[in-house]
């Protein structure tokens, strides 16, 4: 590498795997890469996320080179530390339901309203609030074993700072405003934490990582500037370099539709997460639990790969011959109904065919991120074009679907990972001191084919299928 060439780290600590890119400071070109798994399951040790970061490092060339580094990650996870800075318990994921309950519960202690506004959100089994309620509940000796509180990424980037038990600095645990804003007691009007909220739910207080600013930066063991990550979808919107106008439908283990906000949001239906960004602005967010595995779920009873599952999707009409596929594999957040589960109506000895279940099975998946796109917009936020991202947004059928469910323009940016890259373009930024412009390629603008007509079928059967769950 020529002298001349400052390299920088961005890491995304997602779902089911690490991803790190390596990156050329002055251009955003990624110079070298790295991939791991993460074990499965919405219960996980954080250790299986330290050893597969640790193994993507290696597999990008290790960071002697670097200069700085981020870390962004899967949202909401509740990584609970002892005062020895051990990991009490599993880490309950954004996509663990048993704390459904627990999130009624707070809601009914606070009302909806009040905790809209006095930090973004209505609880639901996702965030990380509702999980502590859980645990006081049903795991009282554990609660009480808790002397910390973090996130995925917030943890990560302590014990890659060099933290743990051998060095258990709970006051060195550092986070972002973006995930912070996840945790269901922090206030992105003050940018403080609510510890009333957190101890309702614990049931005493705890150490909370600091919140450090966009710019701001740590340090790690060998002195280099370390930035305050993200959360994976601020990472991406970090990533895509998303501005006004544009709303970034994420395709990943989970579904999101999101937006950058000069100003905060507050939605007391709870269906559009109030969240904060990674730049000091706002991130108003729509998530679904059911997104790219509701494909590989069809791909697999279909006995196809996903090129195969495209071209099965493909051959079908738009519509499916009126085959619906509800996509709530794993109970699902939105709508708010963590107990309830997949189901095809429709089915006619004549439309029951491999194509129409491939297709019926990506218009569902994109029907449901469709209802969180409108309710983005009725917070007054403007979406002029969608941005698809996240691993299913590779698909091609799942493009050309995009165009024809979603009611305004829908461009592919070239295939990347782009919250690791928003990562990485932090910690470009915490050691300049500004953010770099880094140019952004488009793989292709899905020509506009709306088909309202798909969507209307989706909705009057997710309706049915909502009452028959609550
Ligand atoms: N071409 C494709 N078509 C459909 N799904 C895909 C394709 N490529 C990857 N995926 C799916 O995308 C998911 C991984 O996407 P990613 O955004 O990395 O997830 P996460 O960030 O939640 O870990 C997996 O479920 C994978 O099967
Ligand atoms: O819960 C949310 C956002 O509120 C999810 O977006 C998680 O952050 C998981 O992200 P992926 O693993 O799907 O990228």
């Amino acid at each position: 590498m020529r002298a001349d060439v400052t390299l920088v780290m961005g890491v995304d600590s997602s779902t089911q795997s690490c991803k790190v890119v390596i990156v050329d400071v002055a251009t955003g070109g990624i110079v070298r890469s790295g991939r791991a798994s993460h074990p499965d399951g919405t219960s996980v040790d954080p250790d299986g996320w330290w050893s597969a970061l640790q193994t993507a490092i290696a597999d990008a060339g290790g960071i002697d080179d670097v200069a700085a580094w981020s870390i962004g990650g899967q949202q909401h996870g509740m990584v609970a530390l002892d005062a020895s800075g051990a990991v009490v318990r599993d880490a309950l994921l954004w996509n663990d339901t048993r704390s459904g309950p627990a999130a009624s519960a707070l809601t009914a202690e606070f009302g909806a309203v009040a905790l809209a506004e006095r930090t973004g959100l209505v609880p639901v089994a996702s965030f990380t609030i509702t999980k502590l309620r859980w645990l006081r509940d049903a795991e009282p000796d554990n609660a009480a074993r808790v002397a910390a509180v973090a996130l995925p990424h917030d943890w990560l980037t302590w014990r890659l700072r060099g933290f743990g038990l051998q060095n258990p600095a709970l006051d060195e645990l550092v986070t972002d405003r973006s995930d912070a804003s996840g945790t269901g007691y922090w206030n992105p009007e003050s940018g403080e934490y609510d510890r009333e909220l957190l101890a309702a739910a614990l049931g005493h207080d705890a150490v909370l990582p600091r919140v450090l600013g966009p710019l701001e930066w740590v340090t790690d063991a060998d002195g280099r500037r370390v930035g305050p990550g993200a959360g994976d979808n601020a990472g991406a919107a970090l990533g895509v370099g998303a501005t006004a106008g544009d709303v970034v439908v994420s395709i990943g283990t989970s579904g999101t539709v999101f937006a950058v906000s000069d100003t905060r949001t507050i939605d007391p239906t709870g269906t559009a997460a109030g969240f904060a960004d990674a730049t000091g602005r706002f991130l108003p967010l729509v998530a679904t639990l059911n997104a790219a595995r509701v494909l590989d779920a069809t791909a697999r009873l279909l006995g196809v790969d996903h090129d195969g599952l495209t071209e099965l999707a493909a051959a079908a009409e738009p519509g499916a011959g009126g085959v619906v596929l509800v996509p709530w594999f794993e109970g699902e957040r939105t709508p708010n109904l963590p107990t309830a589960r997949a189901s095809i109506d429709g089915l006619s000895l004549v439309n029951t065919t491999r194509e129409n279940l491939a297709r019926a099975a990506i218009e569902g998946m994109l029907a449901g991120l469709a209802t969180g796109l409108d309710a983005i917009r009725d917070l007054g936020v403007s979406a002029e074009r969608v941005l698809l991202v996240g691993g299913a947004a590779r698909n091609a059928a799942v493009a050309a679907v995009a165009a024809q469910v979603f009611d305004v323009p829908v461009a592919v940016p070239a295939p990347g990972e782009y919250v690791a890259q928003g990562a990485a373009r932090q910690a470009a930024a915490v050691l300049g001191g500004a953010w770099p412009e880094w140019a952004v390629a488009m793989d292709r603008e899905a020509a506009s084919d709306p088909r309202p007509d798909v969507r209307e079928r989706y909705d009057a059967v997710a309706v049915r299928r909502a009452a028959e769950a609550r």
